[in-house]
């Protein structure tokens, strides 16, 4: 018999700065969907809600201190081996100055050069409204 594995929660956040440009990384080739340029986050663990994943996540990639964000959207994507449900904020207010601190490669990206980053099937949605909003 075969049992479905659990889908992966994820806290996203979208972090805009004064300039209205985004912060993308890209993810470790040898990470799931690696290669690929992803918003900052991770799992949530099971003791703690999406919003404190969100800032424990942003914190340790990302170095700031979240102090506002809001919900954006929720995507659920099925991969060919993990489904995955995106819960994705968008940062509204943060301390500190954001830097990558994983090592992976990382750029403030104007909204409408996103189109030029290849990101995870999921995050379609993401771009989209974030496309929208401008
Ligand atoms: N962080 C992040 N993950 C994404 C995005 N889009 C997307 O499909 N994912 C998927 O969400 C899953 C969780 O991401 P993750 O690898 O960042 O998790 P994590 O920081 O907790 O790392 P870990 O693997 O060391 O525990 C991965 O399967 C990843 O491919 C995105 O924009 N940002
Ligand atoms: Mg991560």
């Amino acid at each position: 018999m075969r049992t479905e594995p659990a889908t992966v929660h994820v806290a996203v956040g979208v972090i805009e700065n004064e300039q209205g440009d985004i912060f993308i990384s890209c993810r470790h080739e040898h990470l799931h969907q690696g290669g690929k340029w992803e918003f900052p986050g991770g799992k949530v663990e099971t003791s703690e809600t999406v919003y404190d994943a969100l800032c424990r996540e942003l914190r340790e990639e990302c170095n700031i201190h979240v102090t506002a964000a809001a919900p954006l959207t929720v995507i659920t994507h099925q991969y060919p081996d993990k489904r995955v449900l995106l819960d994705v904020w968008r940062v509204t207010a943060f301390s500190g100055e954001v830097k990558q601190r994983e090592g992976q490669p990382w750029a403030w990206v104007p909204v409408h050069e996103l189109d030029a980053y290849r990101f995870p099937d999921a995050n379609e949605a993401i771009l989209e409204l974030i496309q929208a909003s401008v």
